[in-house]
């Protein structure tokens, strides 16, 4: 039987996705997309790419109009979303793509954030290893409530998580340089992505630990085993509209040979359908990925630095919040974790 499906936030970056994904899921059914400043208007005039919903208009983002549907997926502001849900608790399940849902720690949102805390969700990323055992899928089977991750998130919790768990690496001094797309600060006007200020440079932003998913980053690593995280991060925009490759370094633990380190992503990811461990001496490149669900990752030791290199690819607007979240939805629902989810991109 299919399931009703809301989308707010519809004419965003993140939820456009959500729109384009949805259209081909066998059994998710969008019956209402909502917006805010482009209430009213039609879709395809704000998603020109999205044929199949022509003649559907946005309606304004209300507990009203957002009622009465099986799943509804937020794609909102920070800080817009905690007070909409708590609004709608009729809904059998809410699927949070921002932040307000993310963190266990009342104090890192207070510090990165700011404005009202809300409890966390269950944390949308299936494949993330356990230190208790097992993988976060678990925690998603039933879910009524999920919290999409951070896309930046994502791509270094992934590249870093099997290492970490299986103590293959060290959390102390972990080193992550991000090239990101201009899509991850969504599509309201942004006076610093003025394309002519974008093309053909790359700059470094939220410089020096101030990024807001530096606390996000050290929750899953302590998920995964770690107890003390220290994370350097630095994410550089680039001119590219999609992707994410982060580069993710951890100091080998005393006594691991570099012939033990392969063994523990394979285990992590082998079975995987949506993270892929490249062959030896491969490394992933955005365009791999674009378009795709997958996240790919190339590791490699430096015996001289004594680090893991982990390089992780993903869609920002895929992996990175809108096939995350239905993943985890198909995952909350019962249906295959895999269904109207893209595992192969476009190219070229
Ligand atoms: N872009 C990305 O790669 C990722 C995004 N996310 C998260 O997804 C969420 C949406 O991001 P993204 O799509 O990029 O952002 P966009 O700026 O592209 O879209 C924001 C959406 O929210 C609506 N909106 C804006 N202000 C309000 C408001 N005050 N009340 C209700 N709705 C409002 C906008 O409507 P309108 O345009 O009609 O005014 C639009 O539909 C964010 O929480 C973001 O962190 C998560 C991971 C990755
Ligand atoms: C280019 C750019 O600004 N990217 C964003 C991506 C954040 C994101 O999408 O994740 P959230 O859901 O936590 O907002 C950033 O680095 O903040």
């Amino acid at each position: 039987m299919s399931h009703t499906v809301a989308v707010a936030g519809a004419s965003g970056y993140a939820g456009g996705e959500l729109l384009r994904l949805l259209a081909g899921h066998p059994e998710f059914e969008v019956r209402t997309v909502t917006a805010h400043e482009n209430a009213g208007m039609p879709v395809t005039a704000v998603h020109p790419h999205l044929h199949s919903y022509s003649g559907l208009e946005f309606a304004p983002t209300s507990a009203e109009t957002l009622a009465g549907h099986d799943v509804v997926f937020l794609a909102l502001p920070h800080g817009r979303s905690g007070a909409i849900a708590d609004s709608l608790a009729g809904i059998p399940l809410i699927v949070d793509c921002g932040a307000d849902h993310r963190l266990t720690d009342a104090d890192q949102w207070a510090a990165f954030y700011g404005g009202e805390f809300h409890p966390p969700w269950a944390y949308g990323l299936p494949e993330l290893p356990l230190a208790a055992g097992g993988t976060q899928r678990s925690a998603l089977s039933g879910a009524r409530r999920i919290a999409v991750p951070g896309c930046n998130v994502t791509a270094i919790t992934l590249g870093l998580a099997p290492g970490i768990r299986d103590r293959i690496v060290m959390a102390d001094d972990i080193v992550a340089v991000l090239a990101v797309g201009t899509s991850g600060a969504g599509r309201s006007l942004r006076t610093e992505l003025l394309a002519s200020e974008i093309h053909g440079s790359a700059g470094p932003y939220a410089v020096g630990g101030v990024h807001r998913h530096v606390p996000e980053i050290r929750q899953n690593l302590g998920a995964a085993g770690a107890r003390n995280v220290t994370v350097s991060f630095t994410p550089v925009l680039v001119p590219m509209s999609r992707g994410i490759l982060a580069t993710s370094t951890a100091r080998l633990a005393p006594g691991i040979r570099a012939d033990e380190v392969r063994e523990s992503w394979e285990a992590a990811y082998g079975h995987e359908t949506f993270v892929r461990l490249l062959p030896e001496g491969s490394f992933p490149k955005t365009a791999d990925v674009l378009g795709s669900n997958l996240a790919a990752i190339g590791i490699a030791v430096d015996e001289a630095a004594g680090r893991v290199v982990a390089v992780t690819a993903i869609d920002n607007l895929v992996k990175g919040t809108a096939g995350a979240a239905i993943q985890s939805a198909n995952l909350a629902v019962g249906l295959p974790e895999t269904a109207g989810l893209p595992v192969n991109g476009v190219a070229p």
